[in-house]
């Protein structure tokens, strides 16, 4: 099949095709890249239509449970859902735990929702790549609200912020939890912060910790200057909230649309993610140079003996690498 015909059919919303993009995407095959970069080339017009929002959070705290049930609340109102995933671990533990369609069995069979575990990958930026792809080849296929979970552990937190227009935190009411979150420095990148369960017994503490987060929040500078980092309460499981939830994501993206904060943002990550690319690719091209292959574990000796310094082994590497 030709990559026109195939643009085509993920345009129409072919859920077959959509797949076929997301493999070639996902492939480590060089003519599959090729393939993947033209498909992305002819339906870059069609994408940037949708609501592109991450959500994060320790495992437990009901990511899933609370994606299943924001996600059945806009489905039920015509809106079409992307869930993908960002999970650098599903390599370690040899296939992703992210976007698992077991784990959201209700929206998984909704006709206009699309689920998408976690891409494998060596590296956090090979596996972000193609979460960033798949997001682009969604848009296309005509979903205006993509979710991208990720776990909170580490980094892959500010690489999920850096793909979509607004990044959610979702928390536990526990003690300690609103200073850890301020210590890991994710709240700086959180525009939205969501206590969830916050029902039965831990309603009232549910309650307290919001007091705190918002306290916590006002020692941090804000991101945008008008946009105070809301705090909500809700329960996933009891699907309350989730009304409140929206109508506030609604909110931000009138209001960053109304200051130019939205599309700046998207020009940004554009630009960040063209560097990232660039950078990542020359790193390949010099790891793979022969000469430099041949050298290296030669001058990496040398420097961890300490016959020569870090900083001279580099010049000499580059030398070799220059001159072919
Ligand atoms: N009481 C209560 N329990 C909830 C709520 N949301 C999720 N849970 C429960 O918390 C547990 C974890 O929920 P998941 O949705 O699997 O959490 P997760 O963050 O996706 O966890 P991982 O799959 O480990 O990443 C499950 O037993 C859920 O039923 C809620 O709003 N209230």
């Amino acid at each position: 099949m030709s990559i026109a015909t195939l643009a085509e059919q993920i345009r129409a919303g072919q859920l077959r095709a959509l797949a076929k993009g997301i493999t070639l995407i996902e492939s480590r095959r060089i003519e599959h890249r090729q393939q993947a970069d033209a498909l992305l080339e002819t339906l870059l017009p069609a994408t940037g239509n949708s609501l592109r929002i991450g959500i994060s959070g320790v495992p437990g705290v009901g990511k899933s449970t609370f994606i299943e049930a924001f996600g059945l609340y806009l489905t039920a109102r015509g809106h079409r859902v992307a869930v993908l995933a960002v999970d650098p671990s599903s390599q370690i533990s040899g296939g992703s735990i992210l976007g698992d369609k077991t784990r959201m069995e209700q929206l998984a069979r909704d006709a206009n929702a699309f689920i998408r575990p976690s891409p494998a990958g060596d590296s956090l930026g090979g596996v972000a790549r193609k979460t960033r792809e798949t997001l682009l080849l969604c848009e296309a296929a005509g979903y205006d609200i993509v979710l991208v979970e990720t776990v909170g552990v580490g980094q892959s937190e500010i690489t999920v912020a850096s793909m979509v227009d607004m990044f959610v935190l979702l928390q536990l009411a526990g003690a300690g939890d609103e200073l850890q979150g301020i210590k890991k420095g994710v709240m700086e990148i959180a525009d939205a912060i969501v206590i969830n369960k916050a029902d039965g017994d831990n309603r009232q503490r549910a309650e307290l910790a919001r007091q705190q987060y918002r306290n916590a929040l006002h020692i941090l500078r804000p991101r945008y200057p008008d946009w105070q980092v809301p705090v909500l309460c809700c329960s996933a499981l009891q699907q309350q909230g989730i009304a409140e939830f929206w109508q506030m994501l609604q909110q931000f993206r009138q209001q960053m649309q109304a200051n130019g904060t939205f599309s700046e943002k998207r020009r940004q990550q554009a630009r960040d993610w063209l560097w990232a690319l660039l950078l990542d690719a020359l790193k390949e091209l010099f790891l793979h140079d022969r000469q430099v292959a041949a050298l290296l574990p030669q001058v990496e000796q040398a420097v961890v003996a300490g016959i020569t310094t870090p900083g001279a082994a580099c010049q000499r590497l580059l030398e070799r690498f220059r001159r072919h």
